[in-house]
């Protein structure tokens, strides 16, 4: 990003001095005025022309110089392009530098959960210090808990991610009592766990508030302070089913696609306002051992090349990521082909691959898992 970001100024610059000189001397275009200042200086080209042969040529030389511009600047993004990918494939074998969050004010939604915790632990081995939302007001304490004694200040609220001004209220909080967050990480999420026609709809909504709604607010209350000072890390925890999809979890891809689109067009707009101080990862993960997709597989002798990620080596890998200020990872690489299919290959072709792969009905035994908790009474109906 930051090369991006170094490459393109220069860039810019070039195609705007181009452009001043093109629109300033040469443009026919009534609203540049300069060439009129420019001819009546020296003998106008109507003069010594006919009007028409002289129009032609103004028209004749804009037209090369804008022709020029283009292939200046398709020649510069092509040197742009070619560093972005070199370095990127660079950093996959290099160790990337990581950095120092030492002191930084960290914010972790659904700190009670599995990845939450370890988030919370790992931050605070980096020694910054932690500010914990969860609804699970237990589960989020035990973490709270588990971080101080690792020498960090930690400060538990509980927060219900799907209410707007719960999100807002807690965020003024935060503000008066602890101070400016510089590290958010969105990593709160559910899912209904139900086929669609059978799902309350309610608990399809929420999904859509706690996994997509909350990053808006969450990123309206914390945004601006980062802006003011151009510094600061927003991590979205989304997951490979942001990046293709698969049976009978509507509510969850619709909210991590959105969750992926949110991140993209922030990431975008911080580098429209050259804000490269503030920089935003995005974490897709396949399947993880934390419980919350219980029951879900593929194909077994596929699952044994790609098995389900270990909660820990997943978060280590994502924080990877974050101290190295990546902006996406996908955890496994592996799974980086089949969001590349996804785009690559016809609907049919992929369709294949699901069935054989046993991607397309890896959701139903999740699904049977959800159902018999609930009849079981362990988990609420919504
Ligand atoms: N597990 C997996 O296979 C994968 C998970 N992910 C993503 O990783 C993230 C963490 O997942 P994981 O740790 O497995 O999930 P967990 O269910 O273990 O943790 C999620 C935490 O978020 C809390 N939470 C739920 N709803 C709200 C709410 N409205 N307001 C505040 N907190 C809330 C949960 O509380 P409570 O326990 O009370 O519900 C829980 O403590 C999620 O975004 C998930 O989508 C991505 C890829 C794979
Ligand atoms: C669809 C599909 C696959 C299975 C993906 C699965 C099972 C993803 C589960 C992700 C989860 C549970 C994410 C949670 O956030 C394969 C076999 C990789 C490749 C073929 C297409």
């Amino acid at each position: 990003m930051n090369v991006h970001t170094s490459q393109s100024a220069p860039r810019s610059s070039t195609k705007k001095a181009l452009l001043l000189v093109a629109s300033s001397t040469l443009s026919p275009n009534p609203v540049h005025t300069s060439y009129i200042k420019w001819s009546s200086n020296r003998t106008p080209l109507t003069e010594t022309t006919s009007p028409e042969l002289g129009g032609l040529l103004v028209w004749f030389i804009s037209f090369t110089c804008s022709i020029m511009i283009v292939i200046v600047d398709l020649l510069l993004m092509l040197i742009d392009l070619t560093y972005s990918i070199i370095s990127a494939i660079i950093q996959t074998f290099l160790r990337p530098r990581l950095k120092c969050i030492d002191g930084e004010l960290c914010l972790i939604t659904g700190a009670g959960g599995a990845l939450g915790r370890l988030f919370a632990l790992e931050f605070a081995k980096e020694g910054a210090h932690l500010v914990l939302w969860d609804c699970n007001t237990a589960a989020n304490e035990r973490t709270a808990e588990l971080a101080r004694e690792l020498g960090v200040k930690v400060h538990a609220y509980t927060v219900d991610l799907s209410k707007r001004h719960s999100i807002y209220q807690a965020a003024d909080l935060v503000r008066a009592e602890v101070g400016e967050v510089s590290i958010l990480v969105n990593n709160a999420g559910v899912v209904a766990g139900r086929r669609l026609l059978d799902c309350p709809d309610e608990l399809l909504e929420r999904t859509l508030l706690v996994n997509c709604h909350a990053l808006f607010w969450m990123t309206k209350a914390f945004l601006p302070q980062m802006k003011a000072k151009n510094c600061g890390h927003i991590v979205t925890v989304a997951s490979a089913l942001g990046l293709f999809s698969t049976a009978c979890v509507e509510d969850y891809c619709a909210s991590k696609y959105g969750a992926v689109g949110f991140h993209e067009s922030l990431t975008h707009e911080l580098l429209a306002e050259n804000l490269d101080g503030i920089k935003t990862t995005l974490v897709c993960p396949y399947i993880v051992d934390t419980g919350m997709f219980a029951g879900c597989e593929i194909r077994k002798e596929i699952q044994t090349l790609i098995p389900p990620l270990e909660p820990l080596y997943t978060v280590q890998q994502s924080m990877k990521a974050i101290l190295g200020e990546q902006q996406m990872i996908c955890i496994p690489r592996l799974m980086y082909i089949p969001f590349l299919t996804r785009a690559l290959l016809p609907w049919d072709a992929n369709v294949a691959t699901y069935r054989f792969m046993g991607g397309d009905k890896c959701m139903l035994p999740f699904i049977k898992n959800v159902e018999l908790k609930t009849s079981n009474g362990l988990i609420k109906s919504s």
